[in-house]
């Protein structure tokens, strides 16, 4: 049968070539009609498709437009995971805060290790002694032996200084039970399905663990490296659930809908809390153990600073080991917790800058900075906004934790020149944190000269003001002359990520300039 027009459309179509060029011809028959209708279907599919394809390249477009990608860099320790907690304070206060009470294990564990790097250091033979050589102590410290750690060998090595030994023998014995709490706490965390109390015998064993794991520590700091010695840091992994089985028992029930009384951790007795109250006070406690000027003179001699140390709460001890401790948001931000791989961290932001609805979903890659785990940044380059790179300038005494004859200071410049040099990040924003000002501070006012460690400092003046000036210009320079993009802004923020305050305040400064020039970018495209 003939299609049939109305004289209305007839008529507009015999007024258009086009349409009347389109027109089926009039003595079409009805298979012709068939086939002409299923290549007229097949074509409008073909271009459906490309229609669909159109509208979802535009919206992931858009989406891209509104994804910002932000990679924090830095050597381990340069504070980039504090960064990032700072993000997730200032952006999702209320899941921060929910999750301070998972930090209780870590927090506790962070002061155990102070107390063991003490406890080290004082049974190390004393060099400035000429009497006590290594053979005079036993630098015995197997986890599942802890009689051994008590021992000092013979009377030789108490001559010289013997009411010493006598008094940091005492601290060993009073604190022996953190050691032992120590292994508990990383075999909790290392299996959280574990029943209570499982046997100590065998340290966690790094492929053995599903989310955490135990790494070696250098032997130099505490003489030698058992393997039964649990002398490494707690690290995690970024598949990890670690705040779920950090958290222990220790969600609050009520205990009288009377009195609004709960029921908390502090009821439990395994609950790790219980030790380290039991060794915080008393004549050899924590407490005593950190206040002890001959504790703290044979540290000075051995150029141990604890206060420099990551996961420093000595100075907290009291509010830390009582029963009802609740980790304040400052407590967060010193919590050390090495960093394995690359972690990713995404949250929406409100911005003004993409008009007033934008929201903007900020991803944000937390790596781990030791050595050999840099070799995972590089697939992040590819398509990242910008980049936060952290650099610890107080630490231009010290060395790698992973290398010790690498100064911490010219590894951070190595690492800050390949990644300005480096071509795939010609375009990217990058943000420099020159950090750990507080620590800088503190370290030349104590009196130590940064040109006795880097000569090219000279004699210039050895206070905060002008080092800190003087590492600025450094770190620009070496952008200026290794960029493949002169005309890339650079951002530079003296910082100590872990002030909650003047954070917030250069986080959010960072964060609109990363809008404005990722608006201006998408502009461009
Ligand atoms: N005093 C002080 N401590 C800081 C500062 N920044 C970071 N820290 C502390 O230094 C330790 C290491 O910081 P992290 O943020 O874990 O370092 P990271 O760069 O993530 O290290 P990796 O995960 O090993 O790559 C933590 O205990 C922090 O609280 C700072 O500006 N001042
Ligand atoms: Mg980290």
């Amino acid at each position: 049968m003939r299609p049939r027009f109305t004289a209305h459309t007839r008529s507009r179509s015999l007024s258009d070539p086009l349409a009347r060029a389109l027109l089926p011809p009039e003595d079409e028959s009805s298979i012709e009609r068939e086939s002409r209708i299923r290549s007229e279907q097949a074509a409008k599919k073909v271009s459906d498709d490309i229609d669909e394809q159109i509208r979802l390249e535009k919206v992931e477009l858009k989406r891209q437009k509104n994804v910002i990608k932000v990679l924090l860099l830095g050597q381990s320790e340069s504070g980039k995971s504090t960064t990032l907690k700072q993000f997730q304070l200032l952006h999702m206060p209320s899941a921060f805060h929910a999750e301070r009470i998972a930090w209780r294990a870590v927090i506790y564990l962070n002061l155990i290790r102070s107390v063991r790097r003490i406890l080290d250091a004082l049974i190390l033979p004393d060099p400035s002694q000429p009497s006590a050589s290594a053979s005079t102590y036993s630098v015995a410290r197997n986890g599942d032996d802890i009689d051994s750690f008590l021992h000092f060998d013979g009377p030789s090595a108490r001559s010289p200084s013997s009411q010493s030994s006598v008094r940091f023998e005492r601290y060993a014995q009073r604190l022996a039970p953190l050691l032992a709490l120590e292994q508990r706490l990383i075999r909790q965390l290392a299996f959280p399905d574990e029943d209570d109390d499982p046997p100590f015998s065998d340290p966690p064993i790094m492929n053995a663990l599903p989310d955490y794991i135990v790494l070696p520590v250098p032997s130099s700091v505490i003489g030698s490296t058992s393997p039964n010695t649990w002398s490494g840091e707690l690290a995690l992994r970024p598949t990890s659930n670690w705040k779920k089985s950090l958290s222990f028992q220790s969600i609050t029930q009520p205990k009288s809908a009377h009195t609004g009384e709960v029921r908390g951790w502090w009821e439990d007795a395994r609950d790790p809390v219980h030790v380290l109250h039991a060794c915080a006070g008393g004549e050899f406690g924590i407490r005593a153990l950190w206040r002890d000027q001959t504790v703290l003179s044979v540290l000075a001699r051995r150029r141990v600073r604890m206060e420099e140390s990551a996961g420093f709460y000595l100075n907290d001890v009291e509010r830390i080991t009582a029963l009802k401790y609740i980790p304040t948001d400052d407590d967060v931000l010193r919590a050390r917790l090495k960093t394995l791989g690359v972690v990713e961290h995404s949250f929406t932001i409100k911005d003004g800058v993409h008009g007033a609805n934008g929201n903007v979903q900020w991803r944000i890659y937390d790596v781990g900075g030791a050595r050999h785990q840099r070799q995972a940044w590089a697939p992040y380059f590819e398509d990242v906004n910008a980049i936060i790179f952290l650099a610890p300038i107080s630490a231009f005494d010290q060395t790698l934790a992973e290398d010790s004859r690498v100064n911490r200071l010219e590894d951070s410049m190595l690492l800050w020149r390949s990644v300005v040099s480096n071509k795939l990040l010609a375009d990217v924003n990058i943000i420099l944190f020159l950090n750990k000002c507080d620590l800088l501070k503190a370290k030349l006012e104590a009196g130590v000269s940064l040109a006795h460690h880097m000569v090219s400092y000279g004699n210039r003046l050895n206070d905060y003001v002008s080092v800190s000036n003087y590492f600025k210009k450094k770190f620009k320079a070496l952008h200026q002359s290794h960029t493949p993009n002169t005309s890339r802004e650079l951002y530079i923020h003296l910082t100590s990520v872990t002030d909650k305050h003047k954070t917030s305040l250069i986080i959010s400064s960072v964060r609109d300039v990363i809008l404005r020039q990722n608006l201006q970018n998408s502009r461009l495209m």
